[in-house]
């Protein structure tokens, strides 16, 4: 059985746990997004974000990344607490994460390659011109485009494309964090699967924790190592798929055991020659619907 690390519930920020978020609100005028939400993120993991339109996995994710300031709570990324900081330290900070913003959010003016060298210019000023086109072209690569996509402007490519192209300026600092929203929506299944493989790798190789928002049922089984529920304001319940499974949320079971859900699981199983095989945990803050097995 594997070692739990210690938990991140202290006041002394736990490297085990790079994101933490304890008792978030947030509120658009009296329309309530969050309410006492908690989340924990384990480092080294992908974790993938659900829950139904609207229930706030972008309001979650922004928050996180101090473009959000919540109602209350307090939000600790990489051990410094958000909106605590002196401001440089944010600064700096910032440059620990990369963000792939729904839709890409390149810069239509600008060539890919020009697009992952903005925050090259923004955190490296002195770097020279040469290093920082080499430094781009290379993540650019990593991403998994050609060479030549470094020339080409945003409007030339196809929507997967722009997605490595997003991606590729989203790991332009060498982040600890990545944050990617949707990554596969508006792609094709083979696309979609190909951006998978490629998120899987990167983590894997670049040792990075990523916080991955979906609706794609495929991406959750096929990458994530746990999965976060949005419901009733709040994370209902984090674990594996066999773990959420496990807990007798209408939600959850509508989600994991609709047909599409099914088929998913049949795909993975079929993939795998076998189904992953299942442990239990809860949401540190749950409204009660989920339960550790056996409880
Ligand atoms: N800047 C804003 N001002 C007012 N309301 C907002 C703002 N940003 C988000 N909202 C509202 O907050 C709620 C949650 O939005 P959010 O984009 O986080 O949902 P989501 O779970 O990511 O949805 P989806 O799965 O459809 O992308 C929505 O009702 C949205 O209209």
């Amino acid at each position: 059985m594997s070692q739990e690390p210690s938990s991140p519930q202290s006041t002394v920020p736990d490297p085990q746990y790079p994101i933490v978020v304890k008792g978030l609100r947030n509120a658009f005028g009296d329309h309530v997004i969050h309410e006492d939400l908690s989340l924990e993120v384990r480092k080294g993991e992908i974790l993938g974000v659900v829950g139904g339109s609207g229930t706030g996995k972008s309001v979650l994710m922004r928050s996180i990344i101090g473009l959000q300031e919540p109602a209350a709570g307090d939000v600790c990324v990489l051990g410094h607490s958000m909106g605590e900081d002196q401001e440089e330290d944010e600064v700096d900070l910032r440059s620990r994460w990369g963000v792939l913003f729904q839709g890409g959010a390149l810069f239509s003016t600008l060539t890919v390659g020009e697009n992952v060298e903005v925050p090259l210019k923004q955190f490296y000023p002195n770097m020279s011109e040469s290093l920082r086109s080499e430094v781009a072209r290379f993540k650019v690569r990593l991403s998994g485009l050609p060479d030549d996509a470094s020339f080409k402007y945003p409007s030339e490519l196809s929507g997967g494309m722009r997605k490595r192209a997003g991606l590729a300026r989203a790991l332009a600092l060498d982040p600890e964090l990545l944050f990617l929203d949707e990554p596969t929506a508006g792609l094709d299944p083979i696309g979609a699967a190909a951006f998978d493989e490629l998120t899987r790798e990167l983590k894997e190789t670049l040792g990075l924790t990523v916080f991955l928002i979906t609706h794609d049922l495929d991406t959750l089984y096929a990458i994530c190592d746990r999965v976060a529920v949005l419901a009733d304001k709040k994370v209902i319940a984090v674990g594996t798929i066999p773990e959420l499974l496990a807990l007798d949320h209408p939600w959850i079971q509508e989600y994991f055991n609709g047909p599409r859900g099914r088929a998913a699981e049949t795909a993975r199983a079929g993939h795998q020659g076998q189904v992953k095989p299942a442990a239990v945990a809860a949401a540190p803050n749950n409204a009660g619907a989920a339960q550790e097995p056996g409880a």
